[in-house]
């Protein structure tokens, strides 16, 4: 049995994998702690997962890390320097290893992947991303994943930068620029998580599209994640391609 601890219990997704982890014949939910809770309740599990905000999980991660825990990562925000400073925490610190996976989609994962295959024989790729409204962060972790794997796709094939003739605009309306990729946040009621890869070049138009219908859909990523995360060959990695087999 797989002992795992909840960062953000209460909350959407980490009540869905209380539940999930409940539900697994080879694990078994030793901490759920949510804000106010005290992290020490996780020092009795093996892997813990985290499912909080941009602004807290920080801390989490580096306790955890502190701690040589095992953590699986949900949450957004993490750019290069985050990453970077999660490396430099592991190198201080023994045991542990760190699964940040801006999807556990399966289908999300895949349209990432394909997206990167695609984005070098096209002219043109943007990211429109729609959330539901409760969202605090844009664009989606996903969406800011998405743009970097296509921009360094383009980047390593030699392919050009997206044609774009735009001299005047108000602000926002061509989106942000994550490494050259145009990415567009939608926050919408009634919608979960969607996203398309819109990619257009000599007459012809290629659309990839994923949407999350509940959060039930991301937790066999999570518990995949719990599984694999003591074994993966490296302390920090990032996204759940590599267990997909990808
Ligand atoms: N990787 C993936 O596949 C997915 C990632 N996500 C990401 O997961 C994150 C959580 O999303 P969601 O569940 O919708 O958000 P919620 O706001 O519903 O849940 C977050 C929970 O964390 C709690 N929390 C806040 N601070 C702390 C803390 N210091 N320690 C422990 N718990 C804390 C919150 O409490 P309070 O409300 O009191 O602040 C809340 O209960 C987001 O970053 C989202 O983008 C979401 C879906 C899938
Ligand atoms: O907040 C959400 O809901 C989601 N967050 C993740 C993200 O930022 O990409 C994953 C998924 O899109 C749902």
């Amino acid at each position: 049995m797989i002992k795992v601890g909840v960062l953000g219990a209460r909350g959407r997704m980490g009540a869905e994998v209380c539940r999930a982890v409940e539900g697994a014949a080879d694990m078994e939910l030793v901490a759920a702690v949510d804000q106010g809770d005290d992290l020490a309740a996780l020092t009795g599990a093996e892997a813990v997962v985290d499912f909080t905000n941009p602004g807290v999980v920080m801390d989490n991660l580096r306790w955890c890390v502190e701690h040589g825990l095992h953590a699986v990562v949900g949450t957004s925000g993490f750019d290069p320097a985050r990453l970077d400073t999660v490396r430099g925490w592991q190198a201080a610190n023994p045991g542990g290893n760190v699964l940040i996976a801006p999807n556990f989609g399966v289908g999300a994962v895949l349209m990432m992947h394909f997206a990167q295959k695609a984005a070098p024989f096209f002219d043109s790729v943007e990211v429109v991303e729609t959330h539901h409204p409760n969202k605090l962060d844009a664009p989606s972790g996903t969406a800011y994943r998405t743009a970097e794997l296509i921009a360094a796709a383009r980047a390593e094939a030699g392919t050009g930068p997206s044609p774009d003739a735009t001299t005047t605009e108000l602000d926002g309306a061509r989106g942000t620029d994550v490494g050259g990729v145009r990415v567009h946040a939608i926050r919408m009621a009634g919608a979960i998580a969607h996203q398309e890869v819109i990619l257009g070049g000599h007459g012809e138009i290629f659309t990839l599209r994923h949407d999350s219908m509940n959060r039930e859909s991301f937790m066999p990523g999570v518990l995949l994640g719990v599984r694999k995360v003591a074994d993966l060959p490296d302390r920090l990695t990032v996204g759940i391609e590599s267990l997909l087999g990808l």
